[in-house]
């Protein structure tokens, strides 16, 4: 498996349940606020920087037509809320001073730009800090999903998923005390244990385009510079041979 190298470009994807911190729906500005400073601080270390948000703090798709919604309009109320907290990480950065530009993959126009990849790209090179909402504009996908395509589209180094656990294990850590922390995988092992911190269709993307994964906690406060900076954080999940 390869070994530490200089990122240029990545694309973190920041889990939406875990924008809720202290409060029981919606978004706590202590921890979009944080996360904010932590995104600053990646930029300023030279690294062009893409962001996903997940919906989980507001509306996922399965839940509400769980509940009888139909299944597309469900997803469809699920990517629009990916966007609110799309606005949200804007404004935060913005307040730090931070360039940022978001893009939608369904057509907002008084709100955000359309996702066009050519401008995703100069977007960054310009060093704005690119905000990807919307998921990939297609029900029945996650915000993982798109954040693998994102980052295979505009040629990312890495892929971060920071999530509300330390990594992957061997089954959900939050149900299963006994579970073994994986430092190192490849995707077809995670596929073939069917291990779930990531949907299948983003580890097979991410696996056939070689984009490595690394999963980490979004509750470690630098951890993400610490990882940029070459430490060995969370896990790591590769192509492999
Ligand atoms: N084998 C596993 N290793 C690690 N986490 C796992 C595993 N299986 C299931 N999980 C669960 O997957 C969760 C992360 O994925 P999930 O898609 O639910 O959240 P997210 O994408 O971070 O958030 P959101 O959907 O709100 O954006 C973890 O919180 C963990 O409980
Ligand atoms: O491409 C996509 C991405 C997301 N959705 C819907 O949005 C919610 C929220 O995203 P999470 O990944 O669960 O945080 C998701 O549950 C889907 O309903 C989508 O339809 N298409």
């Amino acid at each position: 498996m390869a070994a530490h190298r200089p990122y240029r470009r990545i694309l973190l994807k920041l889990s939406g349940e875990a924008l809720l911190g202290q409060v029981d729906y919606g978004i706590d500005p202590a921890v979009l606020n944080r996360l904010a400073g932590e995104v600053r601080d990646l930029l300023a270390a030279g690294l062009q920087v893409a962001l996903v948000l997940g919906g989980g703090n507001i509306f996922r798709g399965a839940g509400l037509a769980a509940r009888g919604l139909d299944r597309v309009s469900a997803d469809q109320m699920g990517m629009l809320a990916t966007l609110m907290n799309a606005l949200a990480m804007q404004d935060a950065l913005e307040k730090l001073e931070v360039p940022t530009r978001v893009m939608s993959a369904l057509r907002i126009h008084q709100v955000c730009e359309d996702y066009i990849r050519r401008r995703a790209v100069r977007h960054l090179e310009k060093g704005r800090v690119t905000i990807f909402a919307a998921g990939t504009g297609n029900p029945f996908f996650t915000t993982d999903s798109a954040a693998s395509l994102r980052a295979i589209e505009i040629e990312a180094d890495l892929l971060i998923k920071a999530t509300k656990v330390d990594g992957v294990y061997s089954s959900d850590p939050v149900k299963d005390p006994n579970a073994v922390f994986y430092p190192r995988l490849t995707y077809n092992q995670a596929l073939r244990e069917d291990l779930r911190v990531m949907d299948a269709t983003a580890l097979v993307l991410c696996r056939d385009n070689r984009l490595p994964l690394r999963v980490l906690n979004i509750h470690t406060p630098g951890a993400l510079m610490r990882l940029v900076a070459g430490e060995e954080i969370g896990s790591l999940v590769e192509s492999g041979d």
